[in-house]
């Protein structure tokens, strides 16, 4: 691992010496293990700590397969599925691994005692397997999560549909979150120039599943002027939802859940914040209740921050908690396009409001490889900036996704894999002293 490490600090290898490094026969990696998928029976989810399931193994190294590369993982992040799998809910990931090792051979090799997690690197690229011409050993890149087999031709409109769509690293084995990973080649992506490892690895997953859910013509098809209600707008995907709104001429209309978080959104350039813990709203009376007058409440502070407007496209990802009020804001004619449900999964609306003001709900969900690099170009060309605020060590990545899964977190939280300290790995400094100020505005807060 050293000589692989020295070769990508060095900065002058060549692809064939990248390609003559011998490769280890194991590597460090974070895993939930099949054997404690029952560890937390019994507790809240609130309960479920992340610490205790996460492990620093040693691992062997993944045979390559056609179509793939082995990536040396300079830097990783948490992403709120690390939470998912860590807390085996709402399904343990073992059952996504078994169903994969039944496509293939190939496949077969993802279905282990142990699952590496992980769905966004930043790295090198040491091996690529028969078939790849698009990518080398030595390119530093990026990798987006959607892992898909493509045999059917349900997916060749929209590579999302593809019935054997997976997300790599939580329903596939040997993701990011470790010193080696391996990736179908149609995951890699140029790694932006004027950032660090760490930097580069935080948008990814986030960013890629905000443009489809906002941007994208396969999701709310934002245009100039649109009102856009973000939840979370400072978490993972918010603060790139907040960012697209921001830069596609859109008003974003931000919920946050504290004074620092509302200031953070200000830093971006929204205008329009809504405190949810100050104004204290309670759209549930109880488990089973939801109160419209609440829904009501929160709509006239929309209008009142609006100018009297209501919300074309509301962002959705917290679910249970939140839905019935953002069917409700939602303009006639509106959409509320949704790629979560945080709070809960089984949501309860009023139909009425939807279908008498002829609403949308779409699902969305990651993106295609297109769409996530068009995300990843809009990274490049400093025009969206990553929300990175704090790395930890690989070894401390169970704090790092305890403190996702209690949202003691801003932004987007990274994880140092390969690289031995923050800041490397930048090779535009120029580009990345025009955008430093935006680059850093999440950091430690
Ligand atoms: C990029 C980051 C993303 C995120 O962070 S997303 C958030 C985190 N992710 C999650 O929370 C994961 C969510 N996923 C799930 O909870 C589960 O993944 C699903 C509920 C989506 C699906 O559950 P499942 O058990 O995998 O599939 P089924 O469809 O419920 O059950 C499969 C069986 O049901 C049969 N079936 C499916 N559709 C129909 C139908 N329309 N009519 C009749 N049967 C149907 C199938 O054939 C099969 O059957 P047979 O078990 O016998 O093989
Ligand atoms: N389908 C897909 O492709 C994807 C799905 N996801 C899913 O989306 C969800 C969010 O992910 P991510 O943004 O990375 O997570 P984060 O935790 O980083 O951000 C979510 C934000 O939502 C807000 N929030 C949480 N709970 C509630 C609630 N009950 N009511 C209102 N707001 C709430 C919080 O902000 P505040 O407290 O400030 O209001 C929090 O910061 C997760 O469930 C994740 O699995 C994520 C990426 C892709």
């Amino acid at each position: 691992m050293k000589d692989i490490l020295d070769a990508i600090q060095s900065q002058n290898a060549s692809s064939e010496d990248f390609a003559a490094i011998p490769l280890p026969e194991s590597y460090r990696a974070i895993t939930v293990h099949k054997d404690e998928t029952e560890m937390f029976e019994g507790l809240a989810t609130r309960d479920k700590d992340p610490r205790k399931s996460l492990h620093l193994d040693e691992v062997p190294l993944p045979e390559l397969g056609p179509g793939e590369a082995l990536v040396a993982v300079m830097a990783s992040s948490v992403n709120y599925n690390s939470v998912w799998t860590s807390i085996f809910e709402p399904l343990s990931t073992f059952g996504f691994l078994e169903r994969y090792g039944r496509v293939s051979d190939l496949a077969k090799r993802h279905d282990l005692p142990y699952h590496i997690i992980g769905s966004d690197l930043a790295g090198v690229v040491l091996r690529t397997g028969p078939g790849v011409n698009a990518w080398n050993p030595g390119d530093e890149v990026v990798a987006h999560c959607l892992s898909v087999e493509l045999e059917s031709s349900d997916g060749h409109n929209d590579t999302m549909l593809d019935p054997e769509q997976r997300i790599w690293g939580f329903e596939t084995n040997f993701g990011g979150l470790a010193e080696i990973a391996l990736v179908k080649s149609n995951q890699l992506m140029p790694k932006p120039a004027h950032l660090s490892w760490e930097e580069a690895a935080s948008p990814g997953l986030v960013n890629s599943t905000a443009y489809r859910q906002l941007v994208s013509t396969n999701g709310a098809d934002m245009k100039q002027g649109d009102n856009v209600l973000i939840w979370g707008a400072s978490g993972g995907l918010g603060s790139y939802a907040t960012q697209f709104a921001l830069a596609g001429g859109a008003t974003p209309i931000c919920v946050v859940s504290s004074p620092e978080k509302a200031e953070i959104c200000r830093s971006m350039g929204a205008e329009l914040i809504i405190d949810r813990a100050a104004e204290d709203y309670r759209f549930w009376k109880d488990e089973n209740t939801q109160d419209p007058k609440e829904w009501k409440r929160f709509g006239k502070r929309i209008r009142e921050l609006t100018g009297g407007e209501d919300i074309d496209i509301v962002f959705e990802h917290p679910g249970k908690e939140t839905f019935g009020a953002s069917v409700f804001v939602t303009r006639k004619g509106g959409t509320i396009t949704t790629c979560a449900s945080t709070s809960g999964y089984m949501h309860q609306y009023d139909n009425r409001y939807l279908w008498m003001s002829l609403k949308r709900i779409i699902g969305s969900h990651f993106a295609n490889y297109r769409e996530a690099w068009e995300a990843n170009r809009l990274i490049a060309k400093g025009k969206i900036h990553p929300t990175l605020s704090r790395t930890y060590s690989l070894e401390d990545t169970g704090q790092a996704t305890y403190d996702v899964h209690r949202n003691l977190h801003q932004g987007k939280v990274g994880v140092l894999c390969l690289a031995p300290e923050e800041g490397l790995g930048v090779r535009d400094h120029e580009m990345r002293a025009r955008h430093i100020d935006a680059i850093n505005r999440f950091r430690n807060i």
